[in-house]
């Protein structure tokens, strides 16, 4: 009771209170939509809205972009990458984009015979001088999959389970190129706050064949006016969105050993001849210990030394072990802590031995000597390692210990990959965009984090065109790209179509 009034009158003033603060909720509501759809700089809820009104649409054309097997490190499915290709033209046509589908010339197979190279997509939409320009860079392409590498589904055919997309591609790198453009059609309802041009390729995969050339020969007319260069083709450390600076390049080599003319009965001939898939497994268990630790003489020797604060980068990140373990099945990893494990995932070297191409592999019980065999690994290399020097060095040693082992076999080693690492400043105005953008959708904080693996044109295309490059990827930390069951969540997907639309509208404000 409130002293001195009736009951009556205290029932009274409540009312009167409440009727008040709906009345001035009603005035907030009204404020807050003003500011939304007339002054604020970031895309109002018609954006969002028309995002999710259209899900079902854009997860229909993920499927049917998933279902096309556009492998590129397979030449017989070259067709399917074209195909790819063509159906991405056709999209960005719809859009109101222009397209010019840029020829790049020639992929020699190891038989010699020579094979087109997929046309890279180089697209435009709006060419308004007094805003700025970005580029987009995405790829097409994906990595090998068949249900019997231990697909739950079939890997073309996007399944939906739990609030997951599953499929070859749903998240590295079809999910992630087509949230951009669904962002694109989603913003340009209002019209596009920035220039933004297409750089699409459909080799990847298999290290970016032919776009260097492509990328300096454009320098000064398509890429000319470009001010930002974003990469829509990374995961994020965890569930909190990440924006990434850094990449690591890689070197990867095929160790060929060629023994008799034709495979033996081993039999027959067990016992009496030096097999090439045992010189092969000794030289691959020559390259790493089982700590991890490359074994090449000087391959540590020009390895960015740790900066002053930079362990404390890795601090504040969310990232747990556990949910590694849990997403994994691997019960103990190399390292022990967050910041050593990032450390190694992100700005130290690795070595992965990949697989052995004419190795018997099938089921059952073959009796054969391999006649010849190529052994696959690569090495993830980091600022400032060259290369042409890990190459060097790598052959250098390989040949000594062949050398050593006095096999009368032949060795051939050969660098078919040589992708450089890449580091930016997280400061530059780009990112602080992209942050805002972050913080406008999930209401968070981005982590800023870097990738353990490489996006092959991230360093030309900043040393060529001179401009910012970043990462801006909405891939879940367990997607499984290149994995098993790969998939990309509808959360993601959408949540990061919305990121896509709000970065263009929070970079239309920045001044480069
Ligand atoms: N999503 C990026 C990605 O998967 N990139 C490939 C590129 C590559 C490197 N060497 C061969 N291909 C990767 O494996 O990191
Ligand atoms: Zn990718
Ligand atoms: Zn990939």
């Amino acid at each position: 009771m409130i002293a001195g009034t009736s009951a009556q009158e205290q029932a009274q003033t409540f009312i009167t209170g409440k009727q008040y603060s709906s009345a001035m909720f009603r005035l907030f509501i009204i404020f807050l939509l003003t500011y939304q759809v007339l002054l604020s700089p970031v895309p109002n809820n018609g954006v969002f809205q028309y995002i999710d009104a259209h899900q079902d649409e854009f997860i229909q054309r993920l499927k049917d972009w998933v279902a096309i097997e556009s492998d590129s490190s397979d030449p017989s499915k070259r067709d399917l990458v074209n195909k790819m290709m063509e159906m991405t033209k056709d999209y960005i046509l719809k859009l109101g984009g222009s397209v010019e589908m840029a020829e790049i010339g020639e992929q020699e197979l190891s038989s010699g015979e020579k094979i087109p190279l997929p046309p890279v997509i180089l697209a435009e939409l709006g060419n308004d001088k007094s805003k700025p320009t970005v580029c987009f860079y995405g790829h097409m392409d994906v990595q090998p999959a068949k249900q019997t590498d231990g697909w739950l589904t079939e890997p073309y055919t996007v399944v939906e389970k739990d609030d997951n997309l599953y499929g070859r591609g749903t998240s590295d790198d079809k999910g992630q190129v087509l949230a951009l453009l669904h962002a694109l059609e989603s913003v340009n309802v209002m019209g596009l706050p920035v220039n933004v041009k297409l750089a699409i390729e459909g080799m990847e995969e298999v290290g970016s064949d032919g776009l260097e050339k492509l990328v300096e020969d454009k320098k000064d007319t398509f890429f000319s006016n470009v001010d930002y260069i974003v990469v829509t083709d990374t995961p994020w450390l965890s569930k909190k969105p990440g924006i990434t600076y850094g990449a690591r390049g890689n070197c990867y080599f095929f160790i060929e050993v060629q023994g008799a003319r034709r495979d033996l009965h081993s039999g027959g001939f067990g016992g009496t001849v030096h097999e090439a898939m045992s010189d092969l497994i000794y030289l691959l268990n020559t390259l790493a210990d089982g700590k991890g630790r490359i074994l090449v003489p000087g391959i540590y020797e020009a390895v960015a030394p740790v900066g002053e604060n930079e362990t404390d980068l890795y601090k504040n990140l969310e990232f747990s072990l556990e949910e590694m373990q849990a997403d994994t099945g691997v019960k103990q990893f190399l390292h022990d802590t967050k910041e050593d494990l990032l450390m190694h995932r992100w700005r130290y070297p690795s070595l992965s031995i990949h697989g052995i191409e004419g190795a018997f592999s099938g089921t059952g019980t073959k009796t054969v000597i391999p006649a010849k065999v190529i052994g696959k690994f690569s090495i993830r290399q980091v600022p400032n390692m060259e290369p042409s020097v890990v190459n060097k060095q790598v052959t250098d040693y390989l040949e000594a210990k062949f050398s050593e082992r006095k096999s009368p076999n032949k060795i051939k080693v050969t660098m078919v990959i040589g992708a450089k690492p890449w580091l930016a400043d997280m400061n530059e105005p780009q990112y602080l965009a992209a942050r805002r953008a972050v913080k406008r959708v999930f209401n968070l904080e981005a982590d800023m984090i870097r990738a353990g693996g490489t996006i092959p044109i991230a360093k030309t295309l900043e040393d060529v065109l001179g401009k910012s490059v970043m990462l801006l990827g909405i891939g879940g930390p367990d997607d499984a790209p290149h994995g098993q069951n790969e998939k990309i969540s509808k959360y993601n997907y959408i949540e990061g179509t919305k990121l896509y639309a709000s970065y263009l509208q929070e970079l239309s404000s920045t001044s480069s």
